[in-house]
């Protein structure tokens, strides 16, 4: 029994109340109070608040839903209840058992919130709360244990994609025998980095058709997101490629992830020694490039042919001082620790284009055994910061290469910002009145100096920095401890030109040397004998090869019209001696330092099959270089003196009109 105080005093109401009939007569009376309890239900009673003020036009919202849910509840329950009634019914059972279950007294919506919102159940939510919360603590303990005995038992390695370790592994991987027989796998191209053939498809090798050879190799991989067991020195072993996106427009990075059933890591390490060694004797014959990204990290980009240093014409010493120099540096490092000198060694090559710079700093991190890592100082967003990080990530011992050293700087390398002028081919300030263009670069003198022997400057690197502007570069640049060694590329020689001719026309291997030899007594064994590609012929002169046989001429029209020298037209087989005569002519008609050694392998290229004609023709050719430069130094000239000449303030209409 409960009572509704209003205004004019307390509303009696008659027990048990439906609900609806307490809010209508709320409604009527617009101003009132509820105290006491108000019993809804025969068996439920809620404590009402000592004084609670509502809301009239809300009170009759409530009661609007409240009638709504209980009509859809008691259609519901009488829905539910005449089910039961049936199976009872089926099951022998009358319908009285069916009330005696009281399923019909909680139709009452209203009364089931008071149900489950009563002190008592409240009590049980909590404990039911209490208690789960117990047990998925537990729950989690018992697998964050058991997680923990069983990795106890395991070691797990991850390879970064963008570390070299991922190459190696990868490479050792698709080596592996068990993805052969796997069902589920990955099928790349990718040569991480390779050139050889180290990995392929079984089978593959054995196809002698060139286009197979030549085309990239097939590799069988683990697919990623894929988890596969196999088995290595008789240890359990899963691998997983595991990919994630990087959030750079939906870049996914990669990494490996190798877990081996065992608590030592010798057998890891093992692992490792085994798939780096395998990568280095596959990558043997060639040389790695890696370049910097946004991020700053090295990236492997390439790999490279080794390049013969014989192949690389200098003048006579320059390439024994630079590899012998390059090598005694790389012996010493207890002869500078000992001294407390800091282990690291520059070089500045510089002089004329195409004169042979980079081709022989390649060849140097080849005949060492070094990887080269090219420091592009022009590259976009290379500051102070991101250059000295750049060069501390440099490993131990390599080869660092900065190309046109002065390129990052469109002003003259010059400690003094004010003076900001811009050099001309020579490095010499152009003339006054001349307006710099404006400086896209974000890297300074200063912060280019503090690299390269700053304290975080690593030790161990060999630098060779190049350019064709000496004159430009600034002094503390250019200083010992920096840039030791400072070698002049000049222009060909006599000397280079004949060398370079000999290169050209004399078949390059011992085996055809020393047939060269014999071959002027016994000519016709050698012609049968000797492979040189591209320089095996059967005439002693500059006359085409004639086929024995007559082919159809095709007519004029059909032939395909090209500039230039085919390749697979062949140069005559030439005697050393004659090789020798020739080479002496050409020097002859080569004046001396004049050329570029790139403009002379450049000129011989396209007298490839035609020695002779490369010896006749040497003179003509050595004038049209010289009026070609002469036209470029004239029209320089040119440009320069017009944008040099004082421009003319703009005449004004009052001076027009004046005149
Ligand atoms: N001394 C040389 N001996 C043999 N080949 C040379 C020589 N100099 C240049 N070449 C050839 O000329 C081409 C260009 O050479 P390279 O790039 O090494 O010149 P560079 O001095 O670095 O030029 P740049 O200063 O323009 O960068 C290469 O193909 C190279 O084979």
């Amino acid at each position: 029994m409960g009572q509704i105080l209003a205004r004019h005093g307390p509303l009696r109401l008659s027990a048990p109340t439906p609900l609806t009939e307490v809010t209508t007569a709320l409604v009527a009376d617009s101003s009132y109070e509820i105290g006491g309890s108000v019993t809804l239900d025969s068996f439920c009673c809620i404590p009402s608040p000592p004084s609670l003020q509502l809301n009239p036009f809300v009170v009759a919202k409530l009661a609007t839903y409240i009638n709504l849910a209980q009509q859809v509840l008691s259609t519901l329950s009488g829905h539910v209840a005449g089910n039961l009634s049936n199976n009872a019914t089926d099951a022998g059972f009358n319908n009285s058992t069916v009330s005696a279950t009281g399923f019909g007294s909680v139709t009452d919506f209203s009364s089931l919130v008071a149900l489950l919102f009563s002190l008592g159940a409240l009590r049980d939510w909590l404990k039911l709360i209490v208690f789960g919360g117990v047990l998925e603590t537990l729950r989690r303990l018992a697998f964050s244990l058991y997680y923990k005995a069983i990795n106890s038992f395991w070691i797990t390695a991850h390879f970064d994609e963008n570390d070299s370790s991922y190459d190696w592994m990868m490479v050792w991987l698709s080596k592996q025998p068990a993805w052969t027989q796997a069902r589920e796998v990955q099928i790349s191209t990718r040569s991480f980095g390779l050139n050889t053939s180290a990995i392929m498809v079984a089978g593959e090798e054995d196809d002698n058709n060139l286009s197979m050879l030549s085309s990239r190799k097939l590799a069988y991989l683990p697919s990623a997101s894929l988890t596969y067991s196999m088995w290595y020195h008789h240890r359990y072993m899963l691998i997983t490629r595991v990919q994630a996106q990087t959030g750079y427009y939906g870049q996914k990075e990669e990494t490996l992830q190798i877990s081996i059933l065992t608590r030592s890591h010798r057998v890891l390490n093992e692992l490792l020694l085994e798939a780096k060694k395998d990568y280095m004797a596959a990558e043997e014959s060639s040389i790695s490039i890696y370049v910097s990204d946004i991020n700053n990290n090295w990236r492997h980009v390439a790999s490279r042919p080794k390049r013969n240093i014989n192949s690389i014409i200098l003048d006579p010493g320059i390439s024994e001082l630079l590899v012998d120099d390059a090598r005694d540096f790389l012996e010493s490092k207890t002869w500078y620790a000992a001294r407390g000198i800091p282990f690291r060694r520059g070089y500045l090559l510089y002089g004329a284009p195409g004169s042979g710079k980079t081709s022989i700093i390649s060849s140097i991190a080849g005949e060492l055994g070094l990887d080269v890592y090219i420091i592009s100082l022009s590259r976009a967003g290379l500051d102070d910061s991101s250059l000295s990080e750049l060069i501390s990530n440099l490993p131990e011992k390599c080869v660092a290469l900065m190309e046109d050293i002065d390129a990052a700087f469109t002003q003259s390398l010059n400690r003094d910002a004010v003076q900001s002028t811009v050099a001309d081919d020579d490095g010499k300030p152009p003339p006054p009145g001349v307006t710099p263009p404006p400086s896209t670069s974000r890297l300074s003198l200063s912060g280019l100096l503090n690299a390269l022997d700053g304290v975080g400057a690593q030790e161990g690197r060999i630098l060779y920095a190049t350019t064709n502007k000496y004159s430009a570069l600034d002094e503390a640049l250019i200083r010992p401890g920096r840039l030791d060694l400072h070698i002049e590329f000049k222009l060909a020689s006599r000397y280079q030109a004949r060398k370079l001719f000999y290169s050209f026309y004399l078949p390059s291997d011992e085996t055809s040397a020393k047939k060269d030899e014999e071959g002027e007594k016994n000519e016709k064994d050698e012609k049968d004998k000797d492979s040189d590609s591209g320089y095996n012929s059967n005439a002693d002169d500059d006359a085409d090869s004639t086929p024995s046989e007559p082919e159809p001429v095709a007519p004029a029209a059909d032939k395909p019209v090209f500039f230039g020298t085919s390749h697979r037209q062949q140069a005559p087989k030439l005697r050393r001696k004659q090789v020798a005569k020739l080479a002496e002519r050409f020097a002859e008609a080569i004046p001396e330092r004049e050329l570029s050694m790139a403009a002379l392998q450049g000129y011989l290229m396209t007298h490839k099959i035609r020695p002779h004609h490369a010896v006749t023709e040497a003179k003509a050719w050595v004038e049209t270089e010289r009026a070609a430069r002469l036209r470029k130094q004239q029209q320089a000239q040119q440009q320069a003196a017009a944008s040099s000449a004082p421009t003319d303030p703009p005449a004004t209409a009052n001076s027009d009109s004046d005149s």
